[in-house]
């Protein structure tokens, strides 16, 4: 066993017990039972409204379900999350990173150089000084990367990052996907782009109109889908 799996190994799997959440009388996701462990990229998959920013919410603690029991099996790991629209402060790109160092107690002394450190590894150093909410869609999603780095996160959720972006953004964005993968984190990751998916995922979780349908290797989830929701989706067929 090499030191990357049993780092893995290290991360609490998290449980959804019978879960369900619902909104003014409306049941947006149905009971649902599901569990995300080592350190796997699971991309969470299904049509507009299908549920899936839902489940990634409640995942990481921004939602209360409604109903069931969602729980880290041992120690809660340290988390991030990257939004499909990056929140940045109206700061520069460095200072976004240097709050962020600041708001988890790392030393004054030592936040510029961690900071500038993030920016050139996510390809942003020249834009150290430049207002971040005047960077384009990609470099601020690559930003937004870069803070998530800093925290050094077990898991990482990230809820359709790209769907805003140009080829050569996303390639970017999933190139740092598969860099904090190779380094040990969790990646849970939502989005309908079914070439993405081919491209990243190790496991598939679709969803349709609030329930999961499937949660499955990803060979098998495309070479042979178990609903013909998903079926329909993978042949491009099922838009919502
Ligand atoms: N906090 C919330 N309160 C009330 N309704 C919500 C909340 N979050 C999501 N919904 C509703 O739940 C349904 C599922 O939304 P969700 O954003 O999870 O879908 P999605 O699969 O991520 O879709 P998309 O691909 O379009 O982003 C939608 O009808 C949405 O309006």
């Amino acid at each position: 066993m090499n030191a990357e799996t049993t780092m893995c190994n290290d991360i609490a799997p998290l449980h959804f017990d019978q879960v369900r959440f619902e909104h003014r009388g409306h049941r947006l996701l149905m009971p649902t039972s599901v569990s995300f462990s080592g350190c796997r990229r699971t991309l969470i998959m299904g049509p507009n409204g299908a549920g899936k920013s839902l489940l990634m919410r409640l995942a990481h603690g921004l939602l209360r379900p409604s109903g069931g029991r969602i729980h880290w099996q041992g120690t809660p790991p340290v988390q991030a999350m990257v939004f499909q629209r990056p929140v940045l402060l109206r700061r520069s790109a460095l200072d976004n990173l240097t709050y962020v160092l600041a708001v988890h107690r790392v030393p004054r002394a030592l936040r510029k150089a961690r900071a500038l450190d993030a920016l050139e590894r996510f390809g942003l150093a020249a834009l150290a000084k430049r207002p971040a909410r005047v960077l384009s869609g990609g470099e601020q999603q690559r930003l937004a990367l870069a803070r998530a780095w800093l925290l050094n996160p077990s898991v990482l959720f990230l809820d359709e990052p790209t769907s805003a972006l140009d080829p050569a953004a996303i390639k970017a964005v999933e190139d740092a996907v598969n860099a904090f993968h190779q380094q040990g984190t969790r990646i849970i990751m939502a989005t309908h782009d079914l070439h993405q998916a081919r491209r990243l995922a190790d496991d598939v979780l679709f969803m349709y109109s609030g329930q999961v349908l499937e949660h499955s290797p990803a060979e098998h989830f495309f070479k042979a889908p178990q609903s013909p929701e998903a079926d329909a989706f993978i042949r491009g067929e099922l838009v919502w």
